[in-house]
């Protein structure tokens, strides 16, 4: 008698505590305010900006606070030569499914051929409009020559209209969500072959004759020139800042090692980012799987050069 009663009581307190476990994790996961967070990865920078991760932010809430602001959000392209045909279309159809869906944005595309711009549906709330640019020769000086066209849009129609803006390479498409959890006063982008590289190897310019130079035991991380914004202001200050370094670098007869991309690397240097994007935000296939690549948001095209440069 007194063991069936002491059985009852054991499984009385077993299944009290099994309530209690279900009780306590749904408080966790409910309750409490949803901690998330990135053991595996840096997610802060040494001054204070934060590093965004997959898992580091709430997508909603992002958009909520990015909403209240009714912004308008610029991205600009460069579709020069062979570049258009060749990836204009996918990068434009994959940024309306991705890139700030439900945001008010503005496309720019600058081309020297606006006749031959794709005609790609957009959703509501979105418009794209066409620049013309000179071609210059060398894709090098294409490349480089972004820099001072987007200093001047960002002082023209596209500094009034937009709020803020990024600035992406075309050779490359949208895989997932993109959206307002990147907008700061100043954004850079991790370099995916760079990211995990001690300092020293990073592939910053070196000679010291060049304005983009960066001296042994100088520079943060390796940015890539593929992914860059910020607000208008600030996006003024950065390509200003690297259009006149380019340009000195050129009167005195130098190109450095990653052209914009060294200036780019020096200009965050010397004015740190506001925000980072890890590398999830532009990633390349050809690296393979990594463990803390959750979700890539760009993707690189392979690259082709000998198709799309001269
Ligand atoms: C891994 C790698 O090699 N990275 C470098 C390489 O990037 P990329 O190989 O990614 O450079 P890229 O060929 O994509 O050129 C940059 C962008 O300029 C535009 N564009 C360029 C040339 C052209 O004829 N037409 C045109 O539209 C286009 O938007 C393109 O995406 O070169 C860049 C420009 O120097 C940077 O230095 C990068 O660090
Ligand atoms: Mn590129």
């Amino acid at each position: 008698m007194a063991l069936k009663e002491g059985l009852r009581t054991w499984k009385r307190i077993f299944w009290q505590l099994i309530l209690l476990g279900f009780g306590l994790s749904g408080l966790l996961l409910y309750g409490l305010p949803i901690v998330r967070a990135r053991p595996d990865v840096l997610t802060c920078t040494s001054w204070g900006a934060p590093i965004i991760w997959d898992g580091t932010f709430d997508p909603a809430v992002a958009q909520q606070e990015a909403l209240q602001q009714n912004l308008t959000i610029g991205l600009t392209v460069f579709a020069v030569g062979r570049y258009l045909e060749k990836y204009l279309a996918r990068f434009l159809e994959t940024a309306e499914q991705h890139f700030m869906v439900g945001q008010r944005v503005v496309y720019y595309v600058f081309t020297e051929l606006p006749a031959a711009v794709p005609r790609v549906a957009l959703g509501p709330g979105r418009g794209l409009r066409v620049e013309r640019v000179v071609r210059e020769r060398r894709w090098q000086d294409v490349s480089m020559q972004r820099m001072r066209t987007l200093h001047e849009a960002l002082h023209g129609r596209l500094g009034r209209e937009a709020h803020f803006v990024f600035c992406m390479d075309v050779d490359q498409h949208f895989r997932s969500s993109f959206g307002p959890e990147a907008l700061a006063e100043s954004v850079a982008q991790l370099h995916a072959w760079h990211y995990h590289r001690p300092r020293w190897l990073l592939p910053y310019e070196r000679d010291a004759r060049s304005a983009a130079a960066v001296a042994p035991g100088e520079g943060d991380f390796y940015y890539h020139a593929a992914v860059f914004g910020g607000s208008v202001a600030a996006l003024r200050g950065l390509t200003g800042h690297c259009a006149r370094a380019l340009q000195r670098d050129r009167e005195r007869g130098l190109e450095a090692r990653w052209h914009d991309e060294s200036h780019l690397n020096k200009f965050f240097w010397l004015h740190k980012p506001a925000k980072v994007l890890s590398p999830e935000f532009c990633w390349s296939p050809d690296i393979g799987w990594r463990a803390e690549i959750r979700r890539p948001r760009l993707l690189w095209a392979p690259k082709e050069y000998a198709l799309v440069r001269d």
